[in-house]
């Protein structure tokens, strides 16, 4: 088997590109590449030439500067493709309105990868907590490529199209670190990457807190269902108790006990939709509810609750959950306050937030519901309990 080698193309130079996924790979030996569509700021980066990246745990932080990668020509997409035709592994760190495209650019490089001799193996890493990313990208590279015998067969046989789990936090470093460095970027310490191992082609990356996950495509609902569920809640009802950082709310025994209620009602339905045993079960409650409190970290609310209308939505991380109890006879209580609560969520920042506000109190909160949640009004029992907690909450603000 051809050695792979360390080398790894970033897509979407931001928080997880820049500061988890490069920063894991870059202190195991990679070779970085780094492309956004942010093309100044890019430039701004190959002149400055280092960054640095803040990792904080519970008990302790670590500082490491990131040297020797290499900025792409961000101006055009020609050095992208070119780059996506030469280095084997590629990790896409973007949000869900960037795949169409990237997948676009993928497909060009597919054709030029497919028709060299000795064609090696190419991985593409979706470090991304949007659901059915996997299927996305295998279903526009086949329609991309569908004239393209020879790209369709490299596909099949030597691209793997990997979910990535990024358990582990990233968002933009303090007003300080900031000054000494623009690009500075803070994560969490500690935490685990899980690239999906049955989707991986030829040599897996030895890399630090990146292991490999099976079950992946239903690993991703769960994190999202559960995991990200929970985060996004914390904020609606910290925002709500007037909290700024998610730390803030760590010594309410409110938030907690309802944050706790929609996690379980949550992991209990993901469990039985997707079949997890009583063993990786433990794992993943220990793995949530267990973690140290982070107070060091200052993850802001406003990053967690950014976009509420996706949030909310018909398939996304409370509505789902809500809608798989709904089916797997679980009442999604506390899963309806969270939502309640992003109904209350208004930041003058965050343009969304005042959107569905501004919705709810010129057209009340049932039609609000069926827009942004996408619920029908035969699914009444949903509805009228979202209602209820939402009245509730309106009175307890
Ligand atoms: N931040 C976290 O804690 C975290 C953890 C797990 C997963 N995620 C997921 O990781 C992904 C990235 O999140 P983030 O926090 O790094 O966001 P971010 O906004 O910090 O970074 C995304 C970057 O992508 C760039 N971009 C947008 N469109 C692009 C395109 N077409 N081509 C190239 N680059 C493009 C943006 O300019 C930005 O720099 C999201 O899917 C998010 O859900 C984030
Ligand atoms: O990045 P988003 O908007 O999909 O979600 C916000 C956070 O919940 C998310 O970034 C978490 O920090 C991350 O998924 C860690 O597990």
């Amino acid at each position: 088997m051809k050695k792979q080698k360390k080398e790894l193309l970033v897509i979407g130079a931001g928080n997880i590109g820049r500061g988890v996924i490069g920063g894991l790979f870059y202190e195991s030996g990679y070779r970085l590449y780094l492309y956004d569509i942010m093309a100044d700021r890019m430039e701004q980066l190959r002149k400055q030439g280092t960054y640095l990246i803040e990792r904080v745990g519970a008990e302790g932080k670590k500082r490491i500067i990131v040297k020797d990668f290499e900025v792409l020509d961000c101006s055009d997409e020609s050095d992208l493709i070119r780059h996506m035709e030469q280095v084997d592994l590629v990790a896409c760190c973007v949000y869900e309105g960037a795949f169409e495209s990237i997948a676009k650019k993928l497909a060009e490089a597919i054709k030029t990868r497919s028709r060299k001799i000795d064609a090696g193996y190419f991985n593409i890493l979706l470090c991304v907590n949007a659901l059915g990313a996997p299927d996305f990208f295998e279903k526009r590279l086949s329609e991309l490529l569908a004239e393209d015998e020879k790209a369709l067969a490299y596909v099949k046989e030597k691209t793997g199209i990997c979910q990535v789990m990024v358990g582990m936090a990233a968002m933009p470093s303090s007003r300080e670190l900031m000054e000494m460095d623009p690009f500075a970027v803070t994560t969490k310490l500690d935490g685990h990457i899980g690239i999906d191992s049955e989707a991986f082609k030829g040599e897996f990356p030895q890399v630090e807190q990146v292991g490999k996950a099976v079950k992946a495509k239903a690993q991703i609902f769960r994190k999202v269902y559960t995991g990200n569920m929970k985060h996004c809640m914390t904020a609606f009802l910290g925002s709500a108790r007037g909290c700024t950082y998610i730390s803030d709310t760590y010594d309410d025994p409110w938030i907690e006990d309802c944050t706790a209620g929609a996690f379980y009602e949550a992991e209990d339905a993901v469990s039985r939709e997707y079949g997890f045993t009583q063993e990786e079960r433990k794992e993943w409650i220990d793995f949530i509810m267990n973690a140290p409190k982070n107070r060091n970290l200052k993850d802001e609310i406003q990053r967690v609750t950014h976009g509420p209308k996706e949030k909310l939505g018909r398939k996304n991380r409370f509505t789902g959950p809500a809608l798989l109890c709904m089916k797997h006879q679980i009442l999604p209580y506390y899963l309806a306050r969270g939502i309640a609560f992003g109904f209350l969520y208004r930041d003058e920042r965050e343009p969304e937030s005042i959107e569905i506000t501004d919705y709810v109190k010129e057209h009340g909160i049932r039609e609000a519901i069926m827009k942004y949640c996408g619920l029908f009004p035969e699914e009444w029992e949903l509805l009228q309990l979202i209602e209820a907690q939402y009245k509730e909450a309106v009175k307890q603000r």
